[in-house]
């Protein structure tokens, strides 16, 4: 099938990736005209295991291009996707108005022929009727036809519109947003006609109704609109939640004595809690949870209920930074004029992804309280992380973080820092104290080299 990706992001352009990896012809456009110019040559503007691969192989294939025009996308699809960001605002509300430009502009390059619009932005419940509204508005609003004979600029008159809206969220999460991509728990389609949904089966027969006998059919779940728009915000919203019980329990077992770690994994041993996203630590962040768990609250209040167990789901993530800089209080006293090493910028492991990392967020405070922060990622560069948190020292060598250093705060578990040889940490390190933010180190070897183990709920 022919399909446009209207955002070429982390959720864009790996859709558009597998997609065209599964013989869709696809166009993947964004707005950003130097991102689509580097995407030409084969440079990644994100870091996501896999992806550089299979992008190199579809545009090899001849089934993945790039552009950064809207009316070339339009033109070729049937399928359009709307993949834009959907920040947060201020207030927690999520700000649409890239859904809301590529939605108008959208209409004004339709024509004639049916199209499928797909919703996979995560946005707020009622979007779906909100985008076709919005289409509509762009198809009667002039079109900017070139200038005819004698430079006057020719209003065509607005074609009548064939089109559905779909609503296709997407539950992919980045480290590992191909393998997702292929492997997911289920596909969920909000479609309000049998045409839409017959396309969006179609587009999805590779996952939904495999060819080969060995793969297992993934489970479509096909809905309303407004269905569809909350699961998404149901499924993070519960996750981060989950997340925030488990760190609620840390918090207890660390003043009782008990391990979390053993309580999570006994616990999660009950088929009905399950062993996925229980690890206690410095609380969750990324572009997601935090968001997409305010949007609710937000969407609650809009409809007159109050969302008391999502606020203190945000609340307890909240207080978890916090818990960071009182156990370095704890253990260094005044933290002024200290230095503290961190390892691990990225939001979680196998991403450059910053967006509300919470290592960005300890290392703020620390800043904030007069100590000098040096943290070292294998992917997130000083540049990058430097246009969040100026002061901030980044080195390219994780030990060389450690010289000077009064203790160390590990705050994203990449693996390689499970695998340092302890007895040099515990040489490089001037202070004793390392604070495991993810507990991904192993406390007795810590132990073991001299120095002072501090994890979380353990
Ligand atoms: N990142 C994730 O893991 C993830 C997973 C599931 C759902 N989502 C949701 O998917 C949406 C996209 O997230 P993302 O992380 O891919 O965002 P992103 O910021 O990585 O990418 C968005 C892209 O849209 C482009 N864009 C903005 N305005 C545009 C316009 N008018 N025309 C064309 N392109 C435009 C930007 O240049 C950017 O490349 C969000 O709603 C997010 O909540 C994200
Ligand atoms: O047991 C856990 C699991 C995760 N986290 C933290 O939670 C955050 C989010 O992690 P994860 O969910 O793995 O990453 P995302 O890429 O943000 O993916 C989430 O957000 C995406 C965007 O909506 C969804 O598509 C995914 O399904 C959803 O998992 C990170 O800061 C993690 O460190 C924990 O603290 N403890």
């Amino acid at each position: 099938m022919k399909v446009g990706v209207i955002g070429t992001g982390y959720v864009g352009l790996v859709t558009g990736a597998c997609l065209a990896r599964v013989g869709h012809q696809v166009f993947c456009m964004d707005n950003d005209t130097a991102k689509v110019e580097r995407l030409k040559q084969g440079i990644m503007p994100i870091y996501e295991p896999g992806l550089e691969e299979l992008v190199q192989q579809d545009v090899d294939s001849g089934l993945l291009s790039f552009t950064d025009s809207l009316a070339t996308v339009v033109q070729h699809a049937e399928v359009l996707f709307i993949t834009v960001g959907t920040p947060s605002r201020p207030d927690g509300s999520p700000d649409l108005s890239a859904v809301r430009a590529v939605a108008r502009s959208v209409g004004q390059h339709l024509d004639s022929r049916y199209r499928v619009i797909v919703n996979k932005s995560t946005v707020p419940v009622g979007s779906g009727n909100w985008v076709r509204m919005l289409v509509e508005d762009g198809a009667r609003s002039p079109v900017a036809a070139a200038a005819g004979d004698g430079g006057v600029a020719v209003l065509q008159a607005p074609p009548e519109l064939h089109f559905d809206i779909v609503s296709n969220p997407e539950f992919l999460r980045e480290g590992s947003a191909v393998w997702d991509t292929f492997n997911p728990d289920r596909i969920v389609i909000g479609a309000e006609s049998e045409r839409a949904e017959q396309v969006m089966r179609e587009l999805y027969s590779y996952w939904v109704a495999p060819e080969e006998p060995d793969r297992t059919p993934v489970p479509l779940v096909v809905t309303d609109l407004a269905s569809a728009e909350m699961i998404k915000y149901a499924a993070n919203a519960f996750l981060a939640t989950k997340i925030s019980f488990i760190n609620e329990i840390a918090n207890i077992c660390e003043r009782v004595g008990a391990d979390v770690s053993r309580v999570a994994q006994a616990i999660g041993l009950d088929k009905r809690i399950g062993n996925q996203f229980l690890n206690a630590g410095a609380g969750w962040g990324g572009s997601c949870f935090p968001k997409d768990v305010s949007a609710l609250v937000s969407t609650g209040q809009e409809y007159g209920y109050e969302c008391s167990l999502l606020r203190a789901t945000l609340a307890v993530n909240d207080t978890q930074r916090k818990r960071i800089i009182e156990k370095l209080q704890r253990e260094l006293r005044i933290l002024k004029g200290r230095t503290i090493a961190i390892w691990g910028l990225a939001f979680k492991p196998h991403t450059d992804d910053i967006r509300s990392a919470p290592a960005l967020e300890v290392a703020t405070q620390l800043l904030n309280l007069g100590c000098r922060v040096v943290a070292h990622d294998p992917i997130v560069t000083a540049a990058q992380a430097q246009v969040q948190v100026p002061d901030l020292q980044v080195t390219p060598s994780a030990l060389a973080a450690l010289e000077q250093a009064d203790a160390l705060v590990v705050m994203t578990e990449w693996p390689e820092y499970a695998q340092f040889d302890l007895a040099e940490v515990s040489r490089l390190l001037r202070g004793r104290v390392v604070v495991d933010g993810r507990n991904c180190l192993k406390r007795e070897a810590v132990q073991g080299a001299g120095l002072v183990y501090v994890g979380i709920g353990r």
